[in-house]
């Protein structure tokens, strides 16, 4: 696809292409915080490919991961990884993207929590983590910002029960005590891996009107901040 803005970047080279990444738990209100922002003009919403992970040619690479993680934990990262990349590369057509997740949690929280789990075998690992290595060295996936979604594990689960996604009814708050683990490592102590770019943290516990006013609250931060 045609960049509509190149002309006007050549004479403003940091005319405001602003990626950036929406990221939180499972149900923390990823989905509907993008939702929000998707009636703002001249912005790109690009949610997470989950109805590609529920069926690729006619497979459930979710539902069988979920079954049986230990057998289908590499089949589902590996679609994951591709179809997060291929988000990631699409030329931009507008001036702001955000996008659901990345290639970087997919990596660093859920393939990391499989492996730490002992449901990803070593040799599975070991494949999954060369692929990763391979794509961020050699292609560019520029990010500006991540909006950390910040949630309890609980809120988690009460929202998770009330979206009732078939393939997640065996979701334990074991499981999202994990991940929220893995995030706060990863994007609050910045004790895990490296962060792509800088954190807005947003407390994400509150019922949907205070998050609406929230997101109104940190509009220029979370849109504009580098123009
Ligand atoms: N602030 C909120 N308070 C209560 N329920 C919420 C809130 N935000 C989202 N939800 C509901 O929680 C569920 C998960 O939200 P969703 O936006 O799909 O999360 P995610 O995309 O992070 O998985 C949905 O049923 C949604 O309607
Ligand atoms: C990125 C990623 C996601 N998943 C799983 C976790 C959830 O069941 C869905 C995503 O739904 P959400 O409401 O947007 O959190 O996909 C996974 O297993 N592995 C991944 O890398």
């Amino acid at each position: 696809m045609e960049d509509v803005f190149s002309p006007l970047r050549s004479v403003c080279p940091s005319l405001c292409m602003w990626k950036l990444l929406p990221e939180g738990n499972i149900a923390s209100g990823k989905t509907t915080c993008l939702e929000y922002f998707s009636k703002t003009s001249d912005i790109e919403v690009l949610t997470e490919p989950v109805s590609k992970w529920r069926n690729v040619q006619g497979c459930n690479p979710l539902g069988l991961m979920y079954q049986d993680p230990s057998r289908w934990g590499l089949t589902l990262q590996t679609y994951v990884q591709l179809t997060m990349l291929d988000r990631h590369v699409l030329p931009m057509s507008t001036p702001v993207r955000m996008m659901e997740r990345s290639i970087y949690s997919a990596k660093y929280i859920f393939a990391e929590n499989l492996y730490k789990s002992g449901k990803m075998p070593e040799v599975d690992f070991a494949v999954l983590s060369e692929w990763f290595e391979w794509i961020i060295k050699n292609i560019a996936i520029p990010v500006d910002l991540i909006v950390y979604l910040q949630t309890s594990p609980q809120t988690c689960y009460e929202r998770l029960k009330q979206r009732c996604r078939e393939e997640e009814k065996v979701i334990p708050l074991e499981y999202l005590e994990s991940i929220h683990n893995l995030y706060e490592d990863w994007l609050i102590h910045h004790k895990s891996f490296e962060v792509p770019a800088p954190v807005l943290v947003i407390p994400a516990d509150h019922d949907l009107k205070k998050m609406l006013h929230q997101y109104e609250e940190n509009r220029e931060k979370i849109l504009m901040a580098h123009c």
